[in-house]
């Protein structure tokens, strides 16, 4: 029996969240939707320019680990913080949220804790202003591979496949996950990312990855080409392959099964961590047992969940909502 059902790594980050205008975002140069990353500098002027702020701990998988275990799962969630405040804040609360965070505080980091300053107008639209800190210089010194070899499921960020460091850690992992007779899967996290990466991107999901999680935009990133061209690229080389699509529905490729979940199109209160939740609901059904068309159809409901309200993670019991849409 192993200890886990799903271990995630990314870049653990404190999320500064508030709310603003277009005409705001404008001022500042905010480029909207998106995730850009600042220096430093930048960075300290955006968290001055922040009316009020919300502090809360963040990371796209980060977010995803913190929602399987609120539906009950056994997670962990392996990432870098320094020790200082934020790095701190950021462990204690994932421990509390019932997520193992089995890598201490870095005392020698070389940056503070990352940190994300998120700006959210009224439409919901996010625009997120990342600082990369210590979380960015995950490596294979970082990876326990004992943590990973015990968990049926690996859950990897894309984001953290900016650096060698990174991705040479996804490799140790991968490889770790196999080795103890586990799943490893990838979520793309940003199509500039994979536009930076292609060749070694389409390595990792050919090769080495079990399930790729992406939007549209990834996945056209990944294969340039059309959404149908990159998605039959995709199933023709990695096992299952799941594509969200702002709103339209969700495409999920196993083999020569094609599953199509219906969204329900609503204004988001803040749509920070939507695509963390839907990875999240879905994993939950994989791990345990369900068809593609449940899995999928958890992801949408643990996804409107996190929408309806502001902030990356999810408020309700979301194993409850599953229940009221007769999903277990
Ligand atoms: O996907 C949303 C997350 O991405 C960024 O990493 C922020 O931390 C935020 O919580």
């Amino acid at each position: 029996m192993k200890s886990y059902d799903v271990v995630g790594i990314g870049n653990a980050m404190v999320d500064v969240l508030t709310q603003c205008d277009d005409k705001f975002l404008d001022w500042m140069g905010i480029e909207k939707g998106i995730m850009q990353l600042v220096d430093r500098e930048r960075g300290e002027m955006l968290y001055a320019a922040m009316k009020e702020r919300t502090e809360a701990p963040g990371g796209s998988v980060g977010n995803t680990m913190a929602g399987l275990g609120n539906m009950g799962l056994r997670t962990a969630f392996i990432g870098r913080v320094k020790d200082d405040a934020l790095g701190r804040f950021y462990a204690k609360s994932l421990e509390v949220e019932g997520t193992d965070f089995p890598n201490p505080p870095v005392a020698s980091a070389d940056h503070p804790t990352s940190r994300s300053m998120i700006f959210v107008t009224p439409d919901g639209e996010r625009s997120m202003n990342t600082y990369l800190g210590a979380g960015a210089d995950f490596g294979p010194d970082d990876l326990d591979e004992e943590v990973v070899k015990n968990s049926a499921y690996l859950f990897l960020e894309g984001y953290l496949f900016d650096k060698d460091q990174g991705k040479a850690a996804f490799r140790k992992a991968a490889a770790a996950a196999h080795a103890g007779g586990g799943k490893a899967g990838i979520a793309l996290s940003d199509p500039f990312c994979v536009d930076r990466h292609r060749a070694d991107f389409r390595r990792l999901v050919k090769d080495e990855m079990d399930y790729v999680i992406g939007n549209q935009h990834e996945w056209e990133s990944l294969y340039q080409t059309d959404l149908d061209g990159a998605l039959a690229q995709a199933r023709e080389e990695c096992g299952v392959v799941v594509c969200t699509r702002s709103g339209a529905d969700v495409v999920i490729l196993r083999g020569d099964e094609r599953v199509e979940v219906p969204v329900h199109r609503v204004v988001p209160v803040d749509a920070t961590g939507a695509g963390d939740q839907f990875a999240a609901g879905f994993l939950y059904g994989l791990a345990t047992g369900q068809s593609l068309a449940v899995s999928g159809r958890m992801g949408c409901v643990a996804a409107a969940e996190v929408i309806s309200h502001f902030g990356a993670r999810p408020e309700t019991d979301v194993k409850a909502l599953f229940r009221d849409h007769d999903l277990i």
